[in-house]
């Protein structure tokens, strides 16, 4: 159950089904945009506040402001918001959706005004307005802060009442500077809660008000004091020590930390406010000859639009009729322009390069890819990391820890005799130095920015919890059809039997059969058909066509030298057997297209056998239960393939080729892409169980697949990744996304996770370390508060600064095998160690297939 892609309230349910039919608890997710937390302290606050409520709970993100509230449905949203009111904070629900109809509910208008930041448009105005405060508090507090801080550290420069001047320059930071820090603490104390602000007001007050003393009654107003620079804390001396120096460093430091930290915040959402600014936002719908300009959320399923050279395409859908080559760069990083024709899927947003097209839409508002792609994001910056939640546990304890510590120092020391200077000196740099922002700030501005850079890269993860994993992969189970391979078939040979239907009929059946099919056998075999079937007069019997496509609109040209659909018969009763074949009835006989078993009629069998040894795939064609043709089909290994899986070996990954193709066809394409480890002829169970049996072996296995014929593997394994180019459902089932459907993707996942994960580690012990050694420091007192300020705010900017370098993280591609870009044979590794046998080149190279693929896409639908 997640939110949708507007960030307004889920209305998703989830029925929880207790006792029989009559306990029966509904529940509903509500994201709430929660205001003024500063730290894991105030995250821990707010989630112990809402799981204070009867079955309420709460995920809350510091990163985002956002807590995410499972919650029964007969609580009301306003419930919520008053609970984490009443915790100190500010909490707003995202505004209704406006009542219209569940189509434009849906629409990519609100994609684009919402969902861009997970914010409604209110919520972002206001954040704006506090940003613009937040940068005019830093800009005018630095100004009075720096000349404090000079003439502090630098004695050379204490002119005769300098410190009169400090006194003057110091007031209004530490009062309207750390008004905010104020602000919270009394709410928070108004609460009896102790947060980060505390730590910041209390080091600010006691430091102003110990100075105040020391130049009004402690004889430090005197004219022509001057004090040396220290960094240990000077406890003796005749006069009292200013402090002046930390009562405005405190706020300008934590200031400068929070302003940063924004701007982590935002620049990691611009790479999903860039992906949701790609929606078109009217689109021209052509309706009995006629064309309207409309605006997007006006559009409905089924609903035939015009994309003219130079347009987006408004919404996911299937071309009509022209032809033209689409860009999509910006939506899937994918580089090359796509050919599309009658036919083909096209995706929303992607650009019209070329020629004038009509497409059917299939998809619209939060259903288009391009909504879920935005959405995968959004829920994955939403998620929180194991890491984290230790975190935000240790920072819950810990304010209110440094807080009885710092009122214990200041009694040891007084009572053990020491002067008041001291005790509140140590007291000061206590409170200051432990401010835990480090620690709230390092696993959330590291996933954000991971999450966006993936997104720029093309590689969309689920959520925290599929970066953790992501990381620690051993074995990576590949599909071959789709995943190695294009997917992008060609369809060869076709023997008939002697004294048969013939090759032609029994192609038109084949194919006719197939068009129910989503497999890349089926949509190759029915491409061929309809060729083969354009160009000559349909076989005997095949009157009963399928219209559907043939039309051309009017004001559309029909696009020259590409052959319209001609019709195939009609399949009824169609049935597909997942990792078999398909079955149908067409045109008053039952067709068959399946894999083949060993006990073929003897040309068959000629015919298969040459099939297997040129590694193509071959398909039978049985009519009316009698064998009647064998159709070979051909793939191309997609050309980053073998870069992919050297490259996952490198990292330490075990690749395993786990095919529902035969035995030929799989092992030539391990044997191209040296992989060593080949189980061929593998039925969706039979690969759910290969996972089962690697997982029982202790490897921890991740699953690639298009999720044609094999949803189980990768729900079964430790992480499912699906090929962007795959099926909806693997899509929605997979922890990560490769949105180009480029496998060497996987590698920079892995990598990317290793590092974010690396970047996670270094944060939180660099965080929980600093703490380790200054506390105590300053509790014995050898930590002069200024400095004790500046390493405090030093250590939240390292955090978030090694947290954004993730967002200019970029895969590092190993240098190809030197010789060729494509390997040869022996340049295999695996190869080389034998392990391997049964080695067989795909014929013609992995060009010329991609010619023949090139070819073949204009039949064969792209997905
Ligand atoms: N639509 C179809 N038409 C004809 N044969 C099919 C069809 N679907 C599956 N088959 C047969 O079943 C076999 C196994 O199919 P499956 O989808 O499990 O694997 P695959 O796509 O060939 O390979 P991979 O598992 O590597 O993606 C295919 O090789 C083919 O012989």
């Amino acid at each position: 159950m997640t939110a949708d892609t507007t960030g307004t309230a889920d209305t998703a349910f989830t029925t929880d089904m207790a006792d029989a039919a009559d306990t029966v608890t509904a529940m509903a997710t509500t994201d709430l945009i929660v205001g003024g937390m500063t730290c894991a302290a105030c995250v821990s606050r707010v989630e112990k506040r809402l799981a204070r409520l009867d079955g309420v709970t709460a995920t809350v993100n510091l990163a985002t402001g956002r807590a995410r509230v499972t919650h029964p449905v007969d609580l009301a949203g306003e419930d919520l918001v008053a609970a984490v009111q009443r915790a100190g904070y500010t909490a707003e629900l995202p505004p209704p959706p406006e009542p219209r109809d569940v189509a434009e509910a849906l629409s990519p208008p609100s994609l684009t005004s919402s969902s861009s930041s997970s914010r409604p448009p209110v919520a972002e105005a206001s954040e704006e307005r506090e940003r613009r405060e937040q940068r005019d508090r830093l800009v005018i507090t630095t100004l009075l802060s720096v000349p404090v801080v000079v003439l502090s550290m630098v004695p050379a420069f204490q002119f005769r009442n300098w410190q009169w001047l400090c006194f003057v320059l110091a007031a209004p930071v530490a009062v309207w500077g750390a008004w905010p820090f104020h602000r919270r603490a009394l709410r928070g104390l108004r609460h009896s809660a102790a947060t980060m602000d505390t730590l910041v007001s209390l080091g600010v007050v006691t430091s102003f008000l110990w100075s105040a003393y020391a130049l009004f009654l402690g004889g430090a107003g005197e004219p022509g004091m001057t004090m040396p620079l220290t960094l240990l804390p000077s406890a003796g001396g005749d006069v009292a020590h200013v402090y002046l120096e930390a009562s405005v460093a405190v706020p300008l430091f934590v200031l400068t930390g929070r302003h940063l930290e924004a701007r982590a915040r935002r620049g990691t959402g611009e790479a999903l406010r860039s992906l949701a600014g790609l929606a078109a936002k009217d689109v021209t719908v052509r309706e009995n000859g006629k064309e309207r300009l409309v605006p997007i959320d006006r559009l409905r399923v089924g609903q035939e639009f015009t994309v003219r050279p130079g347009e987006r395409v408004a919404t996911d859908g299937v071309v009509v009729s022209g032809s033209s080559a689409l860009d999509l760069s910006l939506v899937t990083g994918e580089s090359e322009p796509v050919e599309v024709g009658p036919g083909a899927a096209v995706v929303g947003a992607a650009v019209n390069a070329g020629g004038l097209l009509l497409v059917r839409a299939t998809a619209v508002g939060a259903d288009t890819r391009l909504a879920r792609i935005t959405r995968l994001v959004t829920e994955a910056q939403a998620g929180k990391a194991r890491a984290q939640r230790l975190a935000d546990t240790v920072a819950g304890v810990f304010v209110p820890v440094v807080l009885s510590l710092a009122v214990t120092v200041l009694g040891f020391w007084l009572g053990a005799g020491a002067e008041p200077q001291a005790a509140v000196t140590a007291c000061v740099a206590v409170l200051v130095v432990a401010c835990p922002c480090a620690l709230g700030l390092a696993t959330p501005t590291a996933l954000l920015a991971a999450t966006g850079r993936g997104a720029q890269l093309g590689v969309l993860v689920s959520g925290p919890r599929a970066l953790e994993t992501l990381r620690r992969v051993d074995t990576v189970v590949l599909d071959k059809t789709g995943t190695l391979t294009t997917g992008h078939m060609t369809v060869g040979t076709i023997t008939a039997m002697p004294d048969g239907i013939g090759r032609e009929r029994a192609l038109w059946l084949a194919g006719a059969v197939e068009q129910g099919s989503e497999h890349p056998l089926g949509r190759a075999i029915t491409a061929h058909a309809r060729r083969t079937a354009a160009e000559r007069p349909p076989p005997e019997g095949g009157d009963r066509t399928v219209p559907g496509d043939r039309a051309v609109p009017n004001g559309l040209a029909e696009p020259a030298g590409l052959a319209e659909p001609a019709g195939l018969a009609v399949v009824e009763d169609f049935a597909a057997t997942p990792g078999s074949g398909v079955a149908g009835l067409v045109d008053g006989h039952r067709v068959e297209v399946c894999a083949p078993g060993d006990d073929l009629p003897e040309p068959l069998a000629r015919a298969l056998a040459d099939a297997e040894a040129a590694a193509r795939t071959p398909v039978l064609v049985r009519v009316d239960g009698v064998d009647e043709a064998l159709i070979d089909v051909g793939d191309v290994v997609r050309p980053g393939s073998f870069r992919a899986v050297d490259q996952l070996r490198r990292l330490g990954i075990e690749p395993v080729l786990a095919s529902g193709d035969r035995e030929a066809a799989a092992r030539a394409v391990a044997a191209e892409l040296g992989i060593g480890e080949v189980h061929a002829r593998c039925t969706p169970e039979g690969k759910a169980e290969l996972v089962r049996r690697l997982r029982e072996s202790d490897r921890r296995v991740a699953v690639i697949g298009d999720g044609v014929n094999d949803a189980a593997a990768p729900a079964g394994a430790d992480l499912g990744i699906a090929m962007g180019s795959g099926t909806d459902v693997a899509i929605g089932a997979a922890d990560v996304t490769l949105v180009r459907g480029d496998i060497e993707a996987v590698a920079d996942a892995v990598r990317l996770a290793r590092r974010t994960l690396g970047t996670i580690r270094a944060n939180l012990v660099w965080a929980f370390g600093y703490n380790v050694v200054t506390v105590p420091l300053a509790a014995v007192g050898w930590l002069n508060p200024m400095v004790a300020a500046a390493a405090m705010s030093v250590s939240s900017l390292l955090v978030v600064g090694n947290s954004l370098r993730l967002r200019a993280w970029r895969p590092s591609r190993p240098s190809r095998p030197s010789g060729s870009s494509r390997p040869s044979r022996s340049a295999l590794p695996l190869t080389r160690q034998g392990r391997v046998r049964d080695v067989r080149e795909v014929p013609g190279g992995r060009d010329a297939h991609d010619e023949a693929g090139a070819r073949d896409a204009e039949g064969a639908t792209r997905r």
